[in-house]
């Protein structure tokens, strides 16, 4: 099957400094890829770049199997992406922003679907932005990912700020669109969440792939967490000393 991600040796440049280092990173179609590492290690960048806001310096991307590295308006017309919720700008309203990227609200609450519950979008449809709280912001930020209906989403740290009942609900709800066929990367803080929700995964350290993760390790790590944290967390540190 064709991989919906196909990145080898992609590099990313920040401020001239080289923040994505050759990575290489296979995402098959209808699965959740998950992206973890230390602070400042690439994560974000890998998953802007990815999404067209960012251009690569080196690599190849194939994307559904056609190249994308120097097309960033491509990359950014494929992926539905979050933008960061601290970006959103104070004076537009919520609907506002979900009018912008769908061009239409009404279309923008159709393809957020059962989302908008979970997320309780229709509470905070006339808010403005700058009168939200830092968990509404994020809220709106996943929301407009999904706002124009895109069958591959990019989401950043998609579940910081929430509390714990959205946070809940939200990881069901994007299981159960990965289960439909959504192809879903998004970076994540913690191992357990990884083993639990992704399919595939690696571990970033110094803009580099220290570990890639693949479904069985991935399962076996599901079924004791703890073991699963504690052997992943020996292992980096090895690589590190
Ligand atoms: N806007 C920027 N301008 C210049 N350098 C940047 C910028 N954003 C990030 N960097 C640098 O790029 C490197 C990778 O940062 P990035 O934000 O991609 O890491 P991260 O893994 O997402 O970190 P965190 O877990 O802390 O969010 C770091 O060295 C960082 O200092």
């Amino acid at each position: 099957m064709t991989p919906a991600v196909d990145l080898r040796g992609a590099s990313v440049l920040r401020a001239g400094n080289v923040a994505v280092d050759n990575v290489d990173l296979m995402v098959a179609p209808g699965t959740w890829c998950g992206i973890i590492g230390a602070n400042g290690s690439g994560k974000t960048s890998l998953l802007r770049a990815l999404a067209g806001r960012l251009p690569f310096q080196k690599g190849s991307c194939r994307i559904d199997g056609e190249e994308r590295i120097s097309d960033r308006a491509g990359r950014a017309r494929h992926f539905g992406f979050a933008p960061p919720p601290e970006m959103l700008p104070d004076a537009l309203r919520v609907r506002d922003i979900l009018a912008l990227v769908a061009g239409d609200v009404d279309c923008a609450l159709q393809s957020v679907g059962p989302l908008c519950d979970v997320l309780g979008i229709s509470d905070l449809l006339s808010r403005w932005i700058g009168d939200c709280s830092a968990g509404m912001r994020q809220r709106v930020a996943v929301a407009s990912a999904f706002a124009d209906g895109k069958p591959a989403i990019i989401l950043d740290e998609p579940f910081n700020w929430l509390d714990p009942v959205a946070l809940f609900d939200l990881r069901e709800e994007l299981r159960r669109r990965v289960t439909q066929g959504l192809t879903l990367i998004t970076a994540l803080h913690d191992l357990p969440s990884i083993a639990t929700m992704c399919h595939g995964a690696i571990m970033m350290a110094d803009g580099e792939v220290a570990m890639a993760l693949d479904s069985d390790t991935l399962r076996a790590g599901a079924a004791d967490t703890k073991r699963f944290e504690r052997h992943t967390i020996e292992a980096l540190r090895s690589k590190r000393s």
